[in-house]
């Protein structure tokens, strides 16, 4: 039986009295690269926000890694799962490292800590997403592209078991969206991080993902593998995209070709 990194039974989300996630079950498995997909507006980032504990369920309760996860503290959260959310934001004037460095206050306590093993921590991180040559510059004055590499590498410092990323493949060109993806599956691979990520192109989420959860108004409609996901009824019924749906070799990697919407947008 696979193992669950995050779980929640019954789970209900949303905003005041508005419910965008109604009484569903989730299931994270541990040591995999889940991958949170589905149209627009249909609650991924609610979810992804109850999940990592940035919001409280409406009803439910989340289960990290053998805890429930309102009972943590933020900093016991952070040693746990590190997330880059959607949209995120650096104080005005700091620097590329003093942002990674932000990565490493989980493992702060009081005042001790030990220097050696965060200047080691945030310069791998810098390196593994290509900005050893930005280190000393301000965020503000990185490309938006350049901005998303420098938070994920913040991601990659904080070093916690569990890596949840609201579509971080967001303002990057192609190269840097596959070198990101393939980060993480040897992330994944090498030290057997649980990641967890928000992804709308179906063609990556199939080639870097092992599991899917697929949302549509609020309602979890398939999980699994993507072969047992992403097929050619359930992209037409959640997405309303007509696809060809082929297979890799092994038979278990789908690829959507030729898409077009179902209905044209006029
Ligand atoms: N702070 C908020 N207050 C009220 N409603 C919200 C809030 N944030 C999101 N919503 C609503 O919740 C619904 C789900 O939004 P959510 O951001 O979770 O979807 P999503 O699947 O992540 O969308 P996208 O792919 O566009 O990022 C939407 O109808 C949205 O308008």
């Amino acid at each position: 039986m696979t193992e669950n990194m995050i779980s929640a039974q019954h789970l209900s989300a949303g905003y005041g009295h508005h419910v965008i996630i109604n009484d569903q079950m989730i299931q994270i498995p541990t040591g995999k690269i889940t991958g949170l997909i589905g149209p627009n507006g249909s609650g991924k980032t609610t979810l992804f926000n109850v999940l990592n504990g940035f919001e409280k369920p409406l009803a439910g309760e989340v289960r990290l890694s053998g805890h429930t996860v309102s009972d943590l503290t933020a900093k016991q959260r952070a040693l746990k799962v590190a997330c880059l959310c959607q949209h995120p934001t650096a104080p005005d004037g700091i620097t590329v490292h003093e942002l990674v460095g932000y990565g490493r206050y989980a493992h702060h306590v009081g005042l001790r800590h030990s220097k050696k093993v965060d200047s080691r921590a945030i310069a791998g991180a810098i390196e593994a997403v290509h900005l050893t040559t930005f280190t000393n510059r301000q965020v503000s004055s990185l490309s938006g592209g350049q901005r998303q590499r420098a938070f994920i590498a913040m991601t990659l410092a904080q070093d916690s078991p569990v890596m949840m990323m609201d579509e971080p493949t967001t303002y990057l060109d192609l190269t840097n969206q596959l070198q990101i993806l393939s980060l993480l599956q040897e992330l994944n691979q090498t030290l057997n991080k649980t990641i967890v990520i928000i992804l709308h192109d179906l063609n990556q989420a199939a080639a870097y993902c092992q599991h899917l959860i697929c949302l549509s108004g609020g309602q979890v409609k398939a999980v699994g593998t993507p072969r047992e996901v992403l097929t050619q009824q359930l992209i037409a019924d959640v997405f309303q995209v007509a696809a060809e749906v082929t297979y890799d070799q092994n038979q278990d990697c789908p690829q959507m070709l030729n898409c077009h919407p179902l209905e044209v947008v006029s």
